[in-house]
C-alpha cells in the first residue's frame, strides 16, 4: 500500500481513498456524538449554511467554531469533553469547524472518505483494510504554516503503521498529540472553549468501535449511523 499526506492547501488533488484527520478536536467531537446517539453529522463549511441547514431538517443542533470559538448562534461548540455528557439521541448534529469539516468539503476528488482521529483509528483501518486500496491518501486539516498539525500527522503514520501490519506502539504517536502545538492551548479545566479534558478525550484510542465513512446527498456530506464499520 502506498500512502500521501496531504493538508487543506492541496487535498482537493487528492483522489481514490481519502482520510480526512482532525484529532483535535472536529472528529473526536464528530464519534462522540455519534456514540453519543446522534442520527446523523453532517459536515458543513459556512456558518449560514451550517444555520440555514438547522432551520430545514427536524431536530437539528449546530456545533462547531470558528478557530476554536463556539459560535453564539451554535448550540454547541466544539469540545467533546463537553459533548460527552449530552444525550443525542433522535438529534441530528450539523458540524461546521476550522479545519475539520472544511478537509471533507474540499476533498472532492475523493471517491471514499473517511473521518478520522484517533478515538475511532483501529475501526477506520480496518475499514480501509477491507476496501483494499493501492493508495490511501491523510488529509491533516489542522497542519499551518506556524507548525501545528503534528497531532494529525501522528495519527497518519499511525495508521499507516497499522495498515502496513507493523503493529505499531501507539504511545509515541499519541505523545506527539500531546506535545502537539495546539495541545497547549488546552490548560485551564474552566475554559469554556479549550477546556483541559479535551486533550485526553482526543488521545483516547479506540474508545469506539466504529469508522466514520463519509456520504454525500444533495451535495452535503454527512456520516451516519448505517455508515458505521468496523
Ligand atoms: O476547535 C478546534 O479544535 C479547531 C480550531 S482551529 O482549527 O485550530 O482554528 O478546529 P478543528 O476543525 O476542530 O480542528
Amino acid at each position: 500500500m502506498r500512502y500521501k499526506y496531504w493538508s487543506l492547501d492541496d487535498c482537493h488533488h487528492a483522489s481514490g481513498v481519502v482520510v480526512v484527520i482532525d484529532v483535535v478536536r472536529a472528529f473526536t467531537c464528530a464519534a462522540v456524538v455519534l456514540a453519543g446517539g446522534a442520527q446523523r453529522d453532517y459536515l458543513v463549511s459556512g456558518v449560514e449554511e451550517a444555520l440555514a441547514l438547522r432551520q430545514r431538517l427536524p431536530n437539528a443542533v449546530v456545533m462547531g467554531e470558528i478557530e476554536g470559538i463556539k459560535v453564539p448562534e451554535f448550540d454547541f461548540g466544539n469540545s467533546p469533553s463537553q459533548l460527552s455528557r449530552i444525550n443525542f439521541q433522535g438529534k441530528t448534529v450539523i458540524q461546521r469547524t476550522t479545519s475539520g469539516t472544511q478537509g471533507v468539503v474540499r476533498s472532492r476528488q475523493a471517491e471514499k472518505i473517511f473521518a478520522a482521529s484517533f478515538c475511532v483509528a483501529g475501526a477506520t483501518a480496518r475499514a480501509i483494510r477491507a476496501l483494499k486500496p493501492a493508495e490511501v491518501n491523510f488529509v491533516s486539516t489542522g497542519i499551518r504554516d506556524d507548525g501545528r498539525g503534528d497531532e494529525d500527522v501522528a495519527l497518519a503514520d499511525y495508521l499507516a503503521a497499522l495498515l502496513s501490519d507493523k503493529q505499531p506502539d501507539p504511545r509515541p504517536y499519541l505523545e506527539r498529540v500531546k506535545n502537539s502545538l495546539v495541545a497547549g492551548l488546552f490548560t485551564n479545566p474552566d475554559d469554556p472553549d479549550f477546556p483541559s479534558a479535551d486533550i485526553p478525550l482526543t488521545m483516547d484510542l479506540d474508545r469506539y468501535d466504529f469508522a466514520m465513512p463519509v456520504t454525500w446527498e444533495e451535495g452535503i456530506a454527512f456520516i451516519d449511523i448505517h455508515s458505521r464499520q468496523g
